[in-house]
């Protein structure tokens, strides 16, 4: 045999080993996936899972991170997602899929992505779903290469008649977006491709999430048919000392209303839009978000008046909540918001768990008529799950004291309350040092008496409150002699288990409210999330706990005042909310 015959079959044979571990990594990822779904989470969760949620949705198993590519086709709703096949830790992810009519309850496919080509061997990280003017759907997503660079790709259905899209093809063209030394693309910092959407001269955009040094920018590429990307000359967005932008999300709101718009739109004759800019801040792992004018021909995002996209921007959640992202519902004229929540355990129990992760409830997001900041509200769909409600009308909670809520399920409920407050002029002052409203609720904690507050409620609570979450309220003067007032929000998990080892970080928020008026708070307590909303959504604190005394029927809810002042409960509402399914 010649030396060039050796080698040829040499490469041979390398190539073939390595399609065949190729083709075993991939039955054992299907093989798992299959045994996965016949597992089914319909029921409530069991005495061994008790911080497995009922509504909230989860994996069967395994590490859960970003929502990916969310869109409706056809009807029917699809939630893609960064999954871990091999384990309850971040690694060797795919784009799991789920699809849904209703946004609440889901059915598992096939992972619809996973790592088979150079251009993704080494992952299949975030990207998003863009509905081309013909209908088809096609995903951006971020593959990991050889050498470990982030590239950008894309892949389209394999059967545009099925609804479900479960098969999808990556294209030859692959990777169509790179570094390289012509562009200076930060290799391991270019990642999370947008939705694109079309400009004025047709073509179409996109950005992707990236850092030069601690630069964090939002890169724009442009296209004339999705497949040749050309990297533009300067950023959407950037800004100095942030640190890597991670996941970012660019859409248009209209300025009054709360009706979704699509993300190419120009907007109806006579209809002013903004544009808001979120992106995931690596280096604090929270979400922000600017709202602003997109300056269409610069391709430039110009923050409004006082806001700077960076870590003092507003929130979406000043709780547990990153790597979220929006898609417009054509079936019911909204932009809808996705976020992911990870776990407040330690790894040792997420293993032990054999999960990690979960989604909060979809939310209706709109632009406030103030224009200053984003409402977020729950889909609408969650409240069918609604059963056995109770309703308390008019009660007095006076100084130091609490109200049991009897009747639900409170371990899985759905909670709304108004609460009103008598004597504003007894509020006290703000100090001048009380910038930081999460440092304000975690050092005057829920047993602090202020003038107005704590008032709010008390979740997973054990009968005899050695474990309860607080989610509450306090009223502070801006100025001595003000009529002006600041609310604070705060989500103390401080007493929420008995457990050491979990992550109990309080949080806090203000909110933009007028507390002349009825003050709201709704909560979503679903074992061992609790999503709250104040202010009818103005601010959203998503929580994580794990009591051990507080679980299942061992679990109370009550309103509480524990303030100098008297409060109202003008209404309070709560129902034990069902199962979804979601398998
Ligand atoms: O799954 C990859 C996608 O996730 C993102 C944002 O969540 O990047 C995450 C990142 O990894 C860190 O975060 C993991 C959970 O999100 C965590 O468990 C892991 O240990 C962290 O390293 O992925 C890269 C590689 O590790 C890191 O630079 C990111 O922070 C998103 O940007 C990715 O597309």
């Amino acid at each position: 045999m010649t030396k060039e015959v050796c080698s040829n079959i040499g490469l041979w044979l390398l190539f073939t080993l390595l399609l065949s571990n190729y083709v075993a990594d991939l039955e054992a990822s299907h093989h798992v996936y299959n045994r996965l779904t016949q597992r089914s989470n319909t029921k409530s969760p069991s005495v061994n899972q008790p911080y497995r949620t009922g509504y909230h949705f989860q994996p069967p198993k395994n590490w859960m991170n970003d929502p990916n590519g969310p869109m409706i086709y056809k009807g029917i709703y699809h939630l893609f997602y960064q999954w871990n096949p091999k384990g309850a830790v971040w690694g060797n992810i795919v784009w799991a899929h789920s699809t849904s009519t209703d946004l609440i309850n889901w059915d598992p496919h096939p992972p619809a992505i996973f790592p088979s080509e150079p251009f993704d061997i080494n992952g299949c990280w975030s990207g998003s779903v863009t509905i081309l003017p013909d209908g088809k759907p096609v995903i951006l997503y971020t593959g990991i290469d050889p050498k470990n660079q982030q590239v950008q790709n894309i892949a389209e259905p394999k059967d545009l008649s099925d609804p479900y899209l479960v098969e999808w093809k990556k294209s030859p063209l692959n990777p169509l977006m790179a570094p390289d030394a012509v562009n200076g693309i930060n290799a391991s910092s270019f990642r999370d491709p947008t939705t694109a959407w079309l400009g004025h001269d047709k073509k179409w955009r996109v950005i992707i999430g990236s850092k030069i040094h601690r630069r964090g920018l939002a890169i724009t590429y442009t296209s004339k048919d999705f497949l040749k990307w050309e990297k533009s000359p300067e950023p959407l967005h950037y800004d100095d000392g942030s640190g890597m932008w991670e996941c970012p999300d660019f859409f248009p709101v209209t300025r009054f209303g709360s009706k979704g718009v699509e993300t190419s739109s120009f907007g109806e004759p006579n209809e002013v839009l903004k544009h808001v800019l979120k992106i995931s801040l690596d280096d604090t792992k929270h979400d922000y978000y600017t709202v602003g004018t997109y300056d269409r021909v610069g391709d430039k995002f110009v923050p409004d008046k006082g806001f700077k996209m960076d870590g003092t921007a507003p929130r979406y959640d000043y709780g547990k909540y990153y790597a979220s992202k929006t898609f417009y519902d054509s079936a019911k004229n909204r932009r809808v918001l996705w976020g992911w929540t990870n776990e407040s355990s330690s790894v040792e129990d997420d293993v032990e768990k054999g999960w990690s992760g979960i989604q909060t409830i979809p939310r209706k997001i709109w632009l406030d008529r103030s224009g200053k900041q984003l409402i977020q509200w729950p889909v609408r769909e969650v409240e069918r799950l609604r059963t056995k409600q109770v309703n308390l009308r008019n009660k007095v909670l006076n100084s130091r004291s609490r109200l049991e809520v009897y009747g639900v399920t409170a371990a899985q409920a759905d909670v709304e309350v108004l609460f009103k407050v008598r004597n504003l002029e007894k509020a006290d002052v703000m100090k001048a040092s009380w910038t930081d409203p999460q440092l304000m609720c975690s050092q005057m904690n829920v047993s602090v008496k202020s003038g107005l507050g704590p008032f709010g409620l008390m979740v997973l609570a054990s009968k005899n409150l050695e474990e309860y979450t607080s989610v509450y309220f306090r009223i502070f003067k801006a100025h001595q002699n003000s009529n002006k007032y600041v609310v604070l929000m705060c989500s103390d998990q401080s007493r929420s288990s008995l457990e050491e080892d979990n992550d109990k970080t309080t949080y806090g928020a203000f909110v933009d409210i007028n507390p002349h008026q009825p003050l709201s708070l709704r909560a979503l307590i679903d074992h061992s999330v609790v999503e709250s909303f104040g202010g009818k959504g103005r601010a959203c604190i998503t929580s994580r706990v794990y009591p051990k005394l507080a679980i299942g029927k061992n679990s109370h809810l009550f309103a509480f005042n524990y303030g100098s002042q008297t409060v109202d409960v003008l209404s309070l509402s709560a129902w034990s909310m069902k199962s979804a399914q979601i398998s």
